[in-house]
């Protein structure tokens, strides 16, 4: 019997309250050690699908699996979401300790480890992103791309097995972008890339995603690997299934 993905969404739907036409329309869709991008105009669903996947939004209809285990409940969300890493669109909204290493090591702490090593995994992730001394700069007092790469941390220091990253590459100054590439490629994790930048999705993604009218299509190979310009959202389409 073949291994389940780490990952599956079986037939998918969502609308938000008052809204009639579904933003998600009965999406399927699996990763395992993939390096996705997902690219769509605002407004299409993007984060949406992020929040529906960590449970943070219930789904209408459909399962969501993880290691081929249904998620049933609330319970089975908390457990998933100690594996998946949510890197959210707004740095302010992921930091909330005065100290960077507080941010990094919560993490860690909330996982059962001691002290010293949630210091010392802290500390060791920081390093891995370049920011050598970070641990005891004033969270709030960061630059946005300092931020940035801080948020990143604090999932990175609890090993998820998957990562989303909704928007990593906004407002980033062109070092910063560089160095994230950098780490993105050079990491040994599958993850989910939402963002507007194609240039930053061909350099860390293999497959291109769109939503379009709540479908998920895969865009053609072309498009990513290629600095073409072809329209990204939803031309050509092919639904994607399991
Ligand atoms: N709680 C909510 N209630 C009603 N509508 C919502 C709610 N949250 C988001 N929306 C709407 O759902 C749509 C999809 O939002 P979402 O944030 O998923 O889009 P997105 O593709 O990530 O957009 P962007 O590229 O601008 O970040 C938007 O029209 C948004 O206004």
């Amino acid at each position: 019997m073949s291994k389940a993905p780490l990952l599956e969404l079986r037939n998918i739907s969502y609308s938000h309250p008052g809204h009639s036409a579904p933003l998600l329309d009965s999406i399927s869709f699996h990763i395992d050690t993939d390096r996705i991008g997902l690219i769509g105009p605002n407004g299409c669903g993007k984060t949406t699908f992020f929040e529906i996947i960590m449970g943070l939004l219930k789904a209408e209809t459909g399962e969501i699996l993880l290691d081929g285990t249904v998620m049933e409940n609330e319970k089975d969300f908390r457990s998933l979401r100690r594996k998946l890493g949510f890197l959210f669109q707004n740095s302010d909204d992921q930091l909330f300790s005065p100290t960077v290493l507080e941010d990094v090591a919560f993490g860690p702490l909330n996982l059962g480890m001691t002290p010293d090593s949630a210091r010392e995994v802290s500390i060791k992730t920081l390093e891995h992103l370049g920011l050598f001394g970070f641990e005891d700069r004033i969270t709030h007092k960061l630059s946005g791309g300092e931020k940035k790469l801080v948020a990143l941390a604090t999932i990175l220091s609890m090993e998820p097995k998957l990562l989303l990253l909704d928007e990593p590459s906004n407002n980033l100054d062109p070092a910063t972008r560089e160095r994230l590439i950098e780490i993105l490629r050079n990491q040994d994790l599958a993850h989910i890339i939402i963002s507007h930048d194609l240039d930053f999705l061909a350099s860390t993604c293999s497959r291109l995603y769109t939503l379009h009218d709540g479908k998920l299509i895969r865009c053609e190979e072309k498009q990513i690997h290629s600095h073409e310009h072809i329209h990204p959202y939803g031309e050509h389409p092919h639904q994607h299934g399991t």
